[in-house]
């Protein structure tokens, strides 16, 4: 049995998510687990801009807070996970807001990437780009087949894939297969991407995939909480103390590449072809 739980009352910042109009995650927590389910739901395709980045944060804050068990990531749009980062953020925009953008991903990623309880995701469409950062930055992926699609497709864009995001991704595949698929902005179908490594399981349906994420949690939770998220910070800390050393070094690389006059074009190009699809 799930209800929107303690948010409410535990946070000033989830009264004021609970009130807004456009409610860009849902989410629900179960009694007896304290497993939280947080369901990505801004249409069309939860392309993630800052309102929606910031509300992950928030929720990030407050299951650390409340001792949560578990978390899973999914989606409340048909067909899609999350179309990765919004490309309004980089259009056309000014480098504060680049700047301020930048910022909350490089926060709200970090929460996610190092929550101390458990985290799976359940990729219930296409993830690419960031979409497949945040599915890949939780500890379990389970992905629905047959036709969804995951991967980095930056290169497609002409926009290199940031290092952290490549350093994730080659802690679960490898280097080699990382970076060939980064090249190539390769997406994988959900069976490639099983047997690649990238997700764990898949599932046939939702059902499926429900009873395959409670069997995680099964498992991790009958295990004392305390010694697997220290060898979780043992296992990504590599990661974390890079990122840390570069975030603000990065972001300005970040502001000087997409500010560029021809980064600006190619991002324009591949909107008008996002958009003038049949
Ligand atoms: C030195 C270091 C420099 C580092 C630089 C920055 C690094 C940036 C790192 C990460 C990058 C990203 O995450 S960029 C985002 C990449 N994402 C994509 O390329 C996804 C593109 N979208 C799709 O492939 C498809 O939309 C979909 C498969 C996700 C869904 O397909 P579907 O057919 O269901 O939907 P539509 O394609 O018709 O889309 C509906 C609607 O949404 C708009 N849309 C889609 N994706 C985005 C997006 N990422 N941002 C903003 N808007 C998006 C699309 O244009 C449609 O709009 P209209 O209805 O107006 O046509």
């Amino acid at each position: 049995m799930y209800h929107l739980k303690k948010f409410n009352v535990t946070s000033g910042k989830y009264r004021k998510l609970f009130s807004s109009v456009a409610k860009v995650i849902d989410v629900s927590t179960d009694d007896k687990t304290n497993i939280t389910r947080v369901y990505l739901q801004r249409p069309p395709v939860n392309s993630l801009n800052s309102h929606l980045l910031t509300e992950i944060s928030y929720i990030m804050d407050d299951l650390e807070k409340t001792k949560c068990k578990g978390l899973v990531l999914t989606s409340n749009i048909v067909n899609i996970f999350s179309a990765g980062l919004d490309l309004t953020e980089f259009y056309k925009t000014d480098i504060q807001k680049l700047s301020n953008f930048w910022t909350t991903l490089q926060n709200t990623w970090l929460k996610l990437y190092t929550a101390t309880f458990p985290t799976v995701a359940l990729i219930n469409g296409h993830s690419p780009a960031a979409g497949c950062l945040l599915a890949l930055s939780c500890d379990y992926r389970i992905m629905l087949s047959p036709h969804y699609t995951i991967g980095f497709n930056e290169a497609k864009i002409g926009i290199p894939a940031p290092f952290w995001f490549i350093e994730v991704m080659q802690s679960i595949i490898g280097s080699r297969k990382t970076e060939l698929s980064v090249l190539t902005g390769q997406m994988y179908k959900t069976d490639e991407a099983l047997a690649i490594g990238l997700i764990d399981e898949t599932a046939i349906n939702l059902t499926e995939a429900e009873s395959k994420v409670n069997s995680f949690f099964k498992n991790i939770i009958a295990f004392p909480g305390k010694s697997r998220s220290l060898m979780k910070k043992d296992c990504r800390d590599h990661i974390v103390q890079k990122f840390l050393l570069k975030k603000d070094e990065e972001r300005e690389l970040v502001i000087e590449f997409i500010m560029n006059p021809k980064t600006q074009k190619n991002i324009e190009l591949y909107f008008k072809a996002l958009q003038n699809k049949v």
